[in-house]
């Protein structure tokens, strides 16, 4: 393996040292913890991790290798890598390379052989914490915020259209997915249940939506502050007027936005595969995949108008809205998983049988 030394230069002051994994690549990002213990495939390629500097807290970081089925995206985005203890010489049988072959061939700036519990504790009592890939250690973090137009680097910037050949079903859904960011996985949960989906970039607007004929719109996931996004207020008011509308992470922040609650941030983000929430109307609670850093503040929601359905076991944080009278459903959480469980699937299934059986007329 690669020797040199390589270091995480902090904005707290800390230095982490440790070495390259793959070529030397200096770069710089948010620094944000992952606790799921399996999934660096799908988290690598999620484009939600734009412009941060990702590390796993479970320590051996490549052992069933990579794969030709679990990207989430056709290349990774996050700015950087952390990892305690590579496995270089993985075992299973999908593998088709390895983690080092993959940060090799997608040039994405890794180290290893840090304490990556060690980095997640600075980062928990630390909060908002920025940070340097060098190979000198007085290289300071310059920047103090992501990227303003973040979202634009990782959106589709024409229309990509999605459909299954074959489809049992005598309708066929139409969904309108606005691409902040989107993870693969979102489009497959759409697929399964035969909707056909329609790709488009971030900031479309509600007249080219409409000569779509979509039967429901979908807000991704996305990077990044969705308050950098306050220019699509309008737009998202719109949408939220005319359609079954589904709202998944930064998609939930947008249209609680667009509604005139504010979106603040947690302290540190909520980054794993085991995230409790509990649904307020049922009582029931899942086990969730999540990755955010931003959340809808509970005192800026119109009750009058929004109905929390979910909140996070842990820390109380809203986990999802339902409108009391528009046909608008969101969730913090990520009910496609990938890496994580499937609990929630049914929110899919929810969304598309509410189209299906009230919704408008839909083509054979
Ligand atoms: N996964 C996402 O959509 C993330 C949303 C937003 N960038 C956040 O960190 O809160």
């Amino acid at each position: 393996m690669n020797e040199q030394t390589g270091y995480l230069v902090l904005s707290t002051g800390d230095v982490l040292e440790g070495k390259w994994l793959g070529d030397i690549l200096p770069t710089e990002g948010e620094v944000v913890f992952n606790t799921a213990m399996t999934g660096y495939q799908e988290v690598m390629t999620d484009p939600s991790y734009a412009g941060q500097i990702v590390t796993m807290t479970y320590p051996l970081i490549g052992n069933y290798g990579v794969n030709e089925v679990d990207s989430e995206s056709i290349m990774p985005s996050l700015s950087g890598l952390i990892i305690s203890y590579p496995c270089v010489t993985p075992e299973h049988y999908q593998s088709t390379k390895s983690i080092r072959e993959m940060i090799t061939e997608y040039k994405i700036p890794t180290l290893y052989g840090i304490d990556t519990r060690e980095l997640t504790r600075i980062i928990r009592d630390n909060g908002e914490v920025y940070g340097r890939i060098s190979t000198n250690k007085n290289d300071h973090p310059t920047k103090n915020a992501v990227d303003q137009d973040i979202v634009p680097s990782v959106s589709v910037s024409k229309i990509r259209k999605y459909t299954i050949t074959e489809n049992e079903l005598d309708v066929r859904p139409h969904i309108v997915l606005m691409d902040f960011g989107y993870k693969q996985s979102i489009v497959q949960s759409l697929l399964d249940l035969g909707c056909d989906v329609t790709v488009v970039p971030y900031d479309t607007n509600p007249n080219q939506i409409l000569e779509l004929r979509p039967h429901g719109i979908l807000l991704s996931n996305g990077p990044g502050d969705p308050n950098d996004l306050s220019y699509l207020i309008d737009n998202i008011k719109v949408i939220c007027e005319n359609y079954k509308v589904l709202g998944i992470c930064f998609g939930h922040q947008l249209i609680a936005l667009a509604h005139g609650a504010k979106i603040t941030r947690l302290s540190y983000g909520h980054r794993g595969s085991n995230h409790p929430v509990k649904n307020l109307l049922t009582g029931k609670v899942s086990i969730t995949s999540q990755n955010h850093g931003y959340i809808v503040d509970p005192d800026t929601i119109e009750e009058k108008n929004w109905i929390i359905t979910f909140r996070n076991v842990n820390d109380g944080s809203i986990e999802g809205l339902c409108h009391r009278s528009k046909q608008i459903i969101t969730v913090q959480f990520h009910p496609e998983a990938h890496p994580g469980p499937i609990d929630t699937q049914n929110i899919f299934s929810d969304f598309v049988n509410e189209i299906v059986n009230k919704g408008m007329k839909l083509h054979a």
